[in-house]
């Protein structure tokens, strides 16, 4: 069924978004029209002080700019210079099935972590009555973060996979659904694959499903999803190539995420030149595929990924706290890879995105570190010889190390438009152009009750950011990236649609 007419609605206030990695836009005191589609019809600035301040003033404003004769709703930021629009993030990688278990990792790496907590939770979603609670709880959870598309992993279970599109339909999400495939003997008994056949057929199941509640894939897209090599058997992984060929939908896996799981891969298709090598083989690496994690490519594999033009799910918060290693996204990047990022639930202990952006700053500032001790070494090596010049060595040491550093702009950019990339959605969601969807997030930042700063007189709101009136935009973004949470979210919308709203 086709989703209801919206009412027309004129969004004002401060803008701000990603168009380059590089640079935040910052849109201020202007006005944007959504249709009844969601779709962004107008944009345009306000005149300073003006019409933004009353509803007639406004009426007046698209009346005499856009031809508009009333019939619109009005929606903007509560706090004056403390709120603004940003565009709703894409979480490229998370397991909705794995949401119980956030936070529960213990020492585990990912093997161990996957016998111990994974299997065994996802096993336990075979119950239709515990995946209705479980998804629920998870789809409202990432709204509540501003996460307005989603790229999920269920189980293997076709039930409660297509539960768990029902329930992104019923709250409005824009979601990839995955059932997971998962057919050999790396898995346990209770949680694998009859035959490679039967694991197609099932994935087929839910593409059906999801064919017969979004025909349009408006807002639910299946999406093919080999577990990953170790968990497949070569048979299960033609066939899922086969059937992403036919039917040309998108691809999601694992790849090279932790070194003992690599050395299984060796050890399972000896022939094969490398992990990525695999997949490719077997018809899976392709425009459509996003591999999450990506920590310990061979410049050989890079070259592939960029040739075949597959995606990368950075997710740095799941590989510090399995210890699977520190992802070189600046490498990804340099080779002209498209990357977005990844909450990787349950193995990353937060479901929100924002977190994500955070630590993938925090990621690659630890490898610039580390970069800084190599070039030392370096330098060392140099001052051995005659030609060696102290200034020379310093000065490439400091921007080797930057350039290893992912600034706000660019963390936020993977966090909303690179994640649209990487999913097909470029154009689509991500900004705040015109013809793109209404699927954004409204930000305001707020201090503790009793503390709050100089900006807000003292009267806080709960949030853990504090204003003191000398902030740039920029630097209002910045302390949200680093210090904000799901309190500084205030309102979510997708595809036009209210969402989520904190009270
Ligand atoms: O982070 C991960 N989460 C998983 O569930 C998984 N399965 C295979 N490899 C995996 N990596
Ligand atoms: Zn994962």
């Amino acid at each position: 069924m086709p989703p209801p007419l919206l009412k027309r609605t004129l969004y004002t206030g401060t803008f701000v978004s990603t168009p380059t990695p590089t640079g935040l836009e910052i849109l201020d005191n202007h006005a944007l029209a959504v249709d009844a589609h969601g779709v962004i019809t107008h944009r345009a600035a306000l005149p300073p002080g003006g019409a933004a301040t009353g509803y007639d003033d406004v009426v007046g404003w698209v009346g005499r700019n856009w031809g508009w004769d009333g019939g619109f709703e009005w929606v903007r930021p509560g706090g004056e210079g403390r709120g603004w629009w940003f565009p709703g993030f894409v979480d490229t990688h998370i397991h909705a099935s794995q949401y119980p278990n956030v936070g529960i990792f213990g020492k585990t790496t990912l093997l161990d972590w996957l016998n111990t907590y994974t299997f065994p939770i996802e096993s336990s979603l075979s119950s239709l009555t515990k995946a209705r609670r479980v998804y629920s709880a998870c789809v409202s959870r990432t709204l509540s973060h501003g996460t307005t598309t989603a790229s999920y992993y269920a189980t293997k279970h076709v039930a409660s996979t297509n539960l768990l599109a029902d329930v992104c339909l019923e709250k409005g999400q824009r979601a990839f659904i995955g059932r997971v495939c998962m057919d050999n003997d790396l898995n346990p008994d209770y949680l694998r694959d009859e035959s490679p056949e039967q694991a197609v057929e099932d994935t087929k199941a839910t593409i059906a499903h999801i064919d017969s509640i979004d025909p349009t894939h408006a807002l639910i897209t299946p999406i093919i999803t080999p577990r990953f090599v170790p968990s497949c058997s070569s048979p299960l992984l033609s066939g899922l190539g086969a059937l992403a060929k036919e039917s040309a939908l998108p691809i999601q896996t694992h790849l090279s995420e932790n070194t003992s799981e690599i050395a299984l891969v060796r050890r399972q298709f000896p022939a094969h030149d490398s992990y990525s090598h695999v997949y490719d083989t077997h018809g899976l690496l392709t425009p459509r595929t996003v591999l999450a994690h990506c920590v310990h490519l061979s410049l050989e594999e890079r070259m592939l990924l960029k040739e075949r033009k597959s995606k990368v799910s950075h997710c740095p918060v799941s590989n510090t706290s399995i210890s699977s290693g520190l992802c070189p996204v600046r490498e990804l990047l340099d080779d002209g890879i498209e990357v977005g990022l990844g909450t990787d639930v349950s193995g990353g202990y937060s479901s929100s995105i924002l977190v994500a952006a955070r630590e993938a700053a925090m990621v690659s500032r630890t490898l610039a570190a580390l970069t800084v001790e190599e070039t030392r070494s370096d330098e060392k090596e140099g001052q051995r010889g005659a030609e060696a010049s102290d200034d020379v060595a310093a000065k490439h040491s400091t921007s080797a190390k930057d350039r290893k550093k992912l600034g706000v702009e660019e963390c936020l950019y993977l966090a909303t438009r690179g994640g649209a990339k990487c999913l097909g959605l470029e154009g689509k969601v991500g900004g705040f152009e015109v013809g793109m969807q209404w699927d954004a997030q409204l930000v305001e930042l707020d201090a503790v009750d009793g503390e709050g700063g100089a900006d807000d007189g003292g009267e806080g709101n709960g949030g853990p950011v504090e204003l003191w009136g000398m902030e740039t935009w920029g630097e209002k973004v910045a302390k949200w990236l680093f210090c904000g949470d799901d309190r500084n979210t205030k309102k979510v919308f997708v595809g036009g649609r209210l969402v989520h709203e904190r009270r």
